[in-house]
């Protein structure tokens, strides 16, 4: 589906330009819209925040990916202030929230729309009147409430369904009303809570998409919790990797995804990033062949196998992977192998030469 530009886009724009020479003052248009500095967060034995130090430029789209009793949670719940650090600040625009009283930390959750797993919308209540929820707990009046919120349905692509209730709506449907209803009173930052994850394949890119267009167009930012790689791969621009309340990696998107370093991350990736299926790997060393992984970053993905060939003077076989193309950057990862009179050494330091990661397995010594 593809979503025109609107009024509401400009309008938000320039409404969050406004409030932060203002209510917010020069100093958070300086900050970042999210700073966590060494903060702990223990529930006896266990480190559910293990000293967690984070910053989210405006702007950025950040995933963080964990396992399940990563910390994700906690973390969620000391961002909007339901839970407090044991230790460390948490600034949200410039300022820290962790001393804050309950009536204090009132205005600043608005400043934090969050969308759910679950959609946690009113089923008794129209599409447009649970978009409007937020803005008549702001006072919002009647009028102005019900021209955002069209706007807002608009944004979404769901003017069509304003009338219609909850149950109506299928999945996607329901989440696009929850990202209406989490920018309903201009937030400086959407909080993903595992949006997509009671969402097929499909409807997850159309909503990864959305939220795309959305940081795009308003230049909102954007945090996106997931144990999901493909949540972080289709729309975040840096990811960190958080592990037993600790982040083990923090890095772009690509950065990240060609050459990931920790434990975790690589465990995480193992469904999205191809490795050499165990029965190839055994069947080409039972055959005494080499199989060289060559990991490279950039355009020369593209041209860098057919270049070895002419190097070689021998044609090479790619027996698994190939380019993915992550943040405009052609991420190549192949297996490839090669013909016994090639020289081994030879092709190790060409490719090497050309910028490319390369790890021999199998009979080297054969080629050596
Ligand atoms: N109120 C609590 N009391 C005791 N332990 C807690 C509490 N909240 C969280 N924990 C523990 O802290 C760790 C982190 O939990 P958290 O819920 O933040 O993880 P998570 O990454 O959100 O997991 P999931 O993806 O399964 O929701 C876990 O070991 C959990 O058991």
């Amino acid at each position: 589906m593809t979503i025109t530009a609107s009024a509401i886009a400009r309008d938000v724009l320039a409404d969050a330009d406004r409030r932060e020479t203002s209510d917010i003052g020069q100093r958070a248009a300086e900050a970042p819209v999210v700073r966590l500095d060494g903060v702990f967060r223990h529930f006896g034995e266990t480190a559910a925040l293990d000293g967690i130090s984070l910053s989210v430029r405006k702007g950025e789209v950040l995933g963080i990916i964990g396992r399940s009793g990563a910390g994700k949670s906690t973390l969620i719940r000391c961002l909007n202030g339901l839970e407090r650090p044991d230790r460390g600040t948490i600034e949200i625009e410039g300022r820290d929230i962790t001393g804050l009283s309950e009536a204090e930390l009132q205005p600043l959750r608005r400043r934090i729309g969050m969308i759910f797993q679950h959609f946690n919308l009113l089923s008794a209540k129209t599409v447009a009147e649970n978009v409007m929820l937020p803005l008549k707990i702001e006072g919002m009046p009647r009028a102005e409430r019900r021209k955002r919120a069209a706007d807002l349905l608009d944004l979404v692509g769901l003017s069509a369904k304003a009338d219609a209730y909850p149950s109506a709506l299928s999945g996607g449907q329901k989440q696009r009303v929850g990202i209406a209803r989490a920018l309903a009173a201009r937030p400086a930052l959407l909080l993903s809570d595992e949006a997509t994850s009671a969402l097929d394949p499909e409807t997850t890119a159309s909503i990864l998409a959305l939220l795309k267009d959305i940081n795009t167009r308003l230049g909102l930012t954007i945090l996106l919790i997931t144990h999901e790689m493909e949540v972080v791969r289709g729309v975040a621009d840096r990811v960190a990797v958080i592990d037993a309340g600790k982040i083990v990696e923090d890095g772009p998107v690509w950065s990240v995804f060609s050459d990931p370093k920790a434990a975790t991350t690589k465990s995480l990736l193992g469904a999205i990033r191809p490795s050499l299926p165990p029965a190839i790997g055994t069947a080409l060393a039972a055959g005494g062949e080499t199989v060289l992984s060559v990991d490279l970053v950039g355009p020369e993905a593209a041209t860098l196998l057919p270049a070895l060939s002419i190097e070689l003077g021998a044609p090479i076989r790619l027996v698994h992977g190939g380019i993915d193309h992550i943040q405009g950057q052609s991420v190549g990862r192949f297996f490839i192998t090669l013909p016994a009179s090639a020289s081994l050494p030879q092709a190790i330091a060409f490719l090497t030469r050309h910028g490319a990661h390369v790890e021999a397995t199998g009979h080297v010594a054969d080629h050596v």
